[in-house]
């Protein structure tokens, strides 16, 4: 249930716990950073629902937007976001959340990758912003911090051949290397999209076991800043 709260839509009888979004690029390492944190007890782990966009209802959201990204970016982005805000507006019962990135990085960086590159024509791109932001203006979306895992696009390009999700296949490095440069505009020179959150960078180029070393390290940072 929503209720209203400083003017705008708010989980009902729920006490505000931190949010923190795990951002970066495609199998840049977000899901194996969160099964890390997921072993804490007292941190929720909330995964992008990827389930759901590969089956709604029997169809196949996100295969058909790489087949043909001009005529279903527009479907798949418009079930990304409700699905994204329905993560953001759930119950949470840990004292801290960690979401595998959010729907602020839906809009800038995939829907507006499309529109970009010309796979997404224009009226698609001014409704979804105009849905994009409706939600922002009337529903409390609270973000506490960003994790960044920084990676190049040639290591995420070996890291999603070795996992080899089906729909994935027809990914080149160029579509990489766009959603890195988006990422670096937003999080990193800070000159294409507003800020909802603070952000740790954390390189991950690494091997797992430094990476899961360099979490550790990390992990009392990312709870303290996440807890302003
Ligand atoms: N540091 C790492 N070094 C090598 N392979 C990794 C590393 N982290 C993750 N992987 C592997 O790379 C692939 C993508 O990782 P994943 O966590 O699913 O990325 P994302 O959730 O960001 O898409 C998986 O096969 C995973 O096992
Ligand atoms: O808004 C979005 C979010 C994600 N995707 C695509 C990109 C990947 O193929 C999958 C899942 O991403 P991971 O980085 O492996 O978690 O979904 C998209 O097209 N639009």
């Amino acid at each position: 249930m929503l209720s209203s709260f400083q003017g705008k839509l708010a989980r009902n009888g729920d006490e505000r716990k931190p949010v923190i979004c795990i951002e970066g690029n495609i199998a840049s390492g977000k899901t194996t950073c969160l099964e890390f944190f997921s072993k804490t007890s007292d941190i929720e782990v909330l995964t992008e629902p990827v389930a759901k966009w590969r089956n709604v209802r029997g169809h196949n959201p996100l295969a058909l937007m790489y087949q043909d990204p001009q005529r279903w970016g527009i479907t798949l982005q418009t079930y990304v976001q409700l699905t994204m805000l329905d993560i953001h507006l759930s119950a949470t019962s840990a004292p801290f959340r960690m979401m595998e990135r959010s729907i602020f990085s839906a809009k800038y960086i995939f829907v507006e990758n499309l529109f970009k590159s010309g796979k997404m024509p224009e009226v698609d791109y001014a409704v979804l912003s105009e849905w994009f932001d409706w939600i922002t203006s009337n529903v409390s979306i609270p973000v506490d911090l960003i994790v960044y895992l920084q990676t190049s696009p040639q290591v995420c390009h070996e890291r999603l051949k070795q996992r080899c999700r089906e729909e994935e296949k027809v990914i080149p490095l160029e579509y990489l290397e766009s959603i890195h440069q988006l990422y670096e505009d937003w999080l990193i020179k800070r000159t294409s999209f507003p800020l909802p959150a603070p952000v740790l960078v954390i390189p991950a180029d690494h091997d797992l076991q430094k990476m899961l070393h360099q979490y550790e390290e990390n992990r009392d940072k990312i709870l303290a800043a996440s807890q302003v």
